[in-house]
């Protein structure tokens, strides 16, 4: 954004007089308090905020506080920034749509005088639409939601209600929850939620803590609001006149929540629905099934690259940069975006999107024709809100048209495919598209369009009713021509009179004077006698002499009142369309749902059939039965990076014999990736896409819970290692056997001994009770022990490493990407500062130490068999010796060694860094034995 700010920096002048500050400063200083308001003023020409919000923007978008200016003088002096339309356009999309931490006020007026006329939240961001996606479609509709908690002995109850604005849907829901609000959280990422009003009383309970956590985790913004406007008395009567269709419905569902009312009724307060009667019979509400869609936390979302994120090298990046090849203006990518946030649970809805997916992956022709007619396809969606809001104009309803008249296209399309898909295309697409054209439908509203809007004229990009629409607006028409033929003929008369051709004397239009006459100053002397006596100068100027004479005054107010008339016919006529327009929206509402869903699984399609190597479709089968197989399965993302050259696995999650992988291996050498591309490829099958792999089985997930090491942990400013530990014992909590659960790297950078056996007891309660498939990265070697536990007795626990390659001779490291059954019993600390072009000096010294720590030095990699033995001779660290103890502060130092920026050293500093390390591992040896004989 840097960049663009830069344009916008050029400060409008803040040009107020003595009296219209004193007048704004009486307006601004009565303004209620509230500090997450940021308040605009517009001026016409540029905008201003003040105050703190002054200084917010000055600091925020312009990086210094030279902008400010004040208004008035002492101690009343308000500080000021004025900002131009381009950067007031940046700062709301910015505020919006990437921060969620403010709201937004625009107000209207002049002096003392002013009034709010736009407000805007992430969750509410209908009034700023037109700025916000005038040059880009709009790419997600954000959720509202409410919640109220309330504790038990049990547990927590929470009832929660949402709303999608654009969509006009209200949702209602209550369930339980633990008390770090696991279900909270799945909630507001598979509802896609950007803002969450809570009572304000339970800001002061610390049970309560952990759901501001959640918040900010997923990056929502709480708006708090009264209990007392948590009330659901009345709301089966406020849903009444909201909702479409009968009210019997409405209060089942609502009665049948205890808490949950509360949350729908204090949203309906806040986004002020029945205040705008538009809303009234436009909304849908449903019952909010937590256990429909694939339940993901946060974390998942980030592990799996979900979402795009600002700091994306290249769209590739997310699997939703990835995967969106849709061709519709918008409506496509947002239902995409939807879908990756509610993956699937049921095994035939996913076949279903797969069956249609592989119809169009088979028949390229098929495929690639729909596409090319939905890329024809405007944004319905967003039309039709624009038009049932009555803020529509003719352009709207053009474009609603030309998308209806693809349709008979799109059919024709689909009655020439003949794959083994036939009956479901039919049944899916083509029967909704016959009855949605029928002549009660879409027909009839092409019909009207071509009747009242002149098609003729969009070529000159007008936007008119066609005169012979209306009587009135005909006879308007018809009078406008002949006013404007009487001036043509009084043009020819007067030239004539003058003795001048018809190209010497002009015919001018303006704003000043309407129609007049003009001649050039060099003509002006020829005909100067006759104009006096005839005629009535207006203005002499450079360009010419220009007059009228009584006639034309006339005439030309004449034709001023017929084309007023005509404008203001033209207006309600354009009304009168809009309203006809509006009653097709369950029409439209249907066709959108239709064109974005087709749209969508072409664009998966296109995915699987395009990419270097193909997709495959997966096998998919119910969650308690069939085990997880992907056979040369890659990370679509780090594919499709150019400068990778991707190296496929296989993943054998088998019940009973490797539910449960630990996986170990060098830093670098491929286990996050690893890890991460099966739950992608997990995901990508619920969501109905082919998956990248060679061969696929998956047993249905209803959940992904992932720990991605450190890293995650920093972000939300959790920094201990104990709490990167309890925050997994709520995975413990929340997985079950129907899970799949990712652990990247848990207990990194700990320097307490505590870790691992922390690591290990979760290990086993994930094994033991939890029964969830996992995959579990690690370097804690040790851990691979596991698997040994019940020799003899197959534990469900199998040890897999990424593989590496040393070369004997010149001790070189090369990854090999490879996952291969077996531990891999090695650090590579070393070999991986080498591998980074570390100066040689250092390394051989590194080496040196190392050797000093004989257990720990490379053996090269062992076979498989020749491993397990290793891995049983193994003591078991739940009954600590002195090596299972002392071995991760060994480690730990080695990995601190690697660690070291050492690049950016010189030998000596280098070498002061090493004696550092060195003293730190002698002050925590302690009575550790095994640990002092390398002292
Ligand atoms: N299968 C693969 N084929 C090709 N390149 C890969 C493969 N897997 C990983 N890589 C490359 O290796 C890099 C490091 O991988 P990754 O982060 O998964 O390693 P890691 O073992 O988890 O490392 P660390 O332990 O340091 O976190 C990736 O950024 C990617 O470029």
């Amino acid at each position: 954004m840097d960049a663009d700010l830069q344009d916008h920096n050029k400060l409008p002048d803040l040009k107020l007089d003595a009296k219209q500050a004193q007048g704004f400063l009486s307006f601004f200083n009565k303004l209620p308090n509230d500090a997450k308001a940021v308040r605009f003023f517009d001026r016409r020409d540029y905008f201003t905020a003040h105050g703190e919000n002054a200084s917010f923007i000055a600091n925020t978008y312009y990086h210094t506080t030279t902008v400010l200016k004040q208004i008035g003088n002492g101690p009343d002096a308000l500080s000021s920034v004025s900002v131009s339309k381009n950067m007031f356009e940046t700062i709301v999309r910015d505020l919006l749509l990437e921060r969620t931490d403010h709201s937004l006020e625009l107000y209207e007026g002049s002096g003392s005088n002013w009034r709010l006329t736009k407000r805007g939240t992430p969750g509410n961001i209908n009034s700023f639409e037109d700025i916000l996606f005038a040059k880009n479609d709009m790419q997600d509709s954000p959720a509202i939601v409410a919640i109220i908690p309330n504790f038990r002995e049990t547990g927590c109850t929470v009832g929660l209600g949402y709303v999608d604005l654009s969509k006009r849907v209200l949702g209602i829901t209550e369930f339980l929850d633990d008390n770090h609000f696991t279900n909270v959280e799945s909630a507001l990422v598979s509802l896609g939620c950007k803002e969450c009003v809570l009572p304000t009383e339970i800001t002061k309970s610390s049970e309560c803590k952990p759901l501001y956590d959640v918040m900010s985790k997923c990056g929502v913004m709480v708006t708090e609001r009264k209990k007392a406007e948590f009330k659901g008395r009345d709301l089966t009567q406020d849903l009444g006149r909201l909702i479409k269709g009968s009210n019997e419905p409405v209060r089942d569902l609502v009665s049948s929540f205890e808490h949950a009312p509360m949350a729908l009724g204090a949203l309906l307060s806040y986004a002020e629905l029945l205040s705008d009667e538009n809303n009234y019979g436009n909304y849908t509400i449903g019952w909010y099934n937590l256990n429909s869609y694939m339940r993901l936390d946060s974390a998942a979302m980030r592990a799996l690259n979900v979402m795009e994120s600002k700091t994306d090298a290249n769209k590739n990046f997310s699997l939703f940069g990835l995967m969106n090849r849709t061709c519709t203006a918008g409506m496509g990518r947002r239902l995409l975006h939807m879908w990756l946030k509610q993956p699937l649970l049921d095994v035939n809805e996913i076949n279903t999107r797969l069956d249609l997916v592989q119809a169009f992956v088979d028949d390229t022709a098929f495929r690639q024709d729909l596409r090319q007619h939905l890329k024809r396809i405007h944004d319905i969606e967003r039309l039709m809100r624009c038009v049932e809001k009555r803020r529509a104009s003719l352009l709207h309803i053009v474009k609603l048209y030309q998308s209806s008249i693809r349709i008979p296209y799109i059919k024709s399309a689909m009655e020439r495919y003949d794959g083994q898909f036939i009956s479901l295309i039919k049944e899916r697409y083509m029967d909704l598209f016959d009855y949605l054209t029928n002549d009660d439908h879409l027909n009839k509203f092409i019909g009207l369009v071509e009747v009242s809007v002149d098609l003729d004229q969009l070529e000159n990009g007008e936007y008119m009713i066609s005169p012979g629409y209306d009587s009135q607006l005909s006879d308007l028409k018809n009078e406008q021509e002949s006013v404007e033929q009487q001036i043509h003929d009084l043009h020819q008369k007067t030239a004539n009179d003058l003795e001048l051709g018809i190209d010497k004397l002009k015919m001018d239009k303006g704003t000043q004077f309407g129609h007049v006459f003009r001649i050039t100053k060099k003509e002006e002397p020829k005909v100067r006698k006759k104009l006096n006596t005839h005629f009535i100068i207006l203005e002499t100027r450079k360009d010419g002499v220009k007059f009228t004479n009584t006639k034309l005054k006339k005439l030309g107010d004449q034709y001023q009142k017929v084309l007023e008339e005509y404008k203001s016919c033209q207006k309600e006529l354009v009304a009168r369309v809009v309203n006809t327009a509006s009653t097709f929206s369950e029409v439209f509402d249907d066709l959108a749902k239709l064109l974005s869903e087709l749209d969508v699984l072409l664009s998966f399609a296109d995915l699987a059939a395009s990419s270097p190597t193909s997709y495959t479709r997966p096998d998919i089968t119910p969650s308690d039965t069939g085990d997880i197989i992907l056979e040369g399965s890659r990370h679509p993302c780090v594919e499709a990076q150019d400068w990778v050259n991707f190296i496929p696995n296989d993943c054998k999650l088998v019940r009973g014999k490797s539910w449960f992988q630990i996986i170990t291996g060098p830093n670098m050498g491929g286990k996050s990736t690893f890890i991460r591309q099966i739950g992608v490829n997990i995901l990508m099958a619920q969501v109905g896409s082919f998956v990248p792999c060679d061969k696929a089985t998956i047993s249905i997930r209803d959940c992904i819970f992932a720990r991605v090491g450190a890293g995650d942990c920093q972000l939300r400013g959790v920094s201990t290692f104990m709490q990167e530990m309890l925050e997994t014992a709520s995975i413990l909590k929340g997985a079950t056997d129907k899970s799949l659960i990712i652990i990247d790297e848990l207990g990194r950078g700990t320097s307490t001994y505590d870790g691992f056996g922390l690591t290990w007891a979760i290990c086993e309660h994930l094994v033991e009770v939890i029964k969830a498939p996992t995959l579990f990265a690690t370097h804690f070697h040790e851990l691979t022990a596991l698997a040994d536990e019940n020799s003899g007795q197959p534990s469900g626990i199998a040890n897999y490493h990424v593989s590496a390659h040393i070369d004997s001779s010149s001790r070189k490291l090369t990854m090999l990407y490879k996952v291969e059954a077996g531990a891999c019993d090695q650090s590579f600390g070393i070999h991986v500062a080498e591998f980074a072009n570390f100066p040689e000096s250092v390394v051989s010294l590194a080496r040196e130490k190392a050797a000093e720590l004989e257990d720990f030095t490379p053996v090269s990699i062992v076979s498989n068999e020749a491993e397990q033995e290793a891995g049983r001779k193994r003591k078991k660290p739940s009954e600590p010796d002195d090596m299972a103890i002392g071995a991760p502060r060994a480690r730990k130092f080695l990995k601190d060694f690697s660690e070291l920026p050492l690049d950016k050293m010189d030998l000596k500093q280098a070498l002061q860094e090493v004696k550092r390390l060195k003293k730190e591992l002698r002050d925590d040896v302690g009575n550790c034995k095994w640990l002092q004989q390398f002292i």
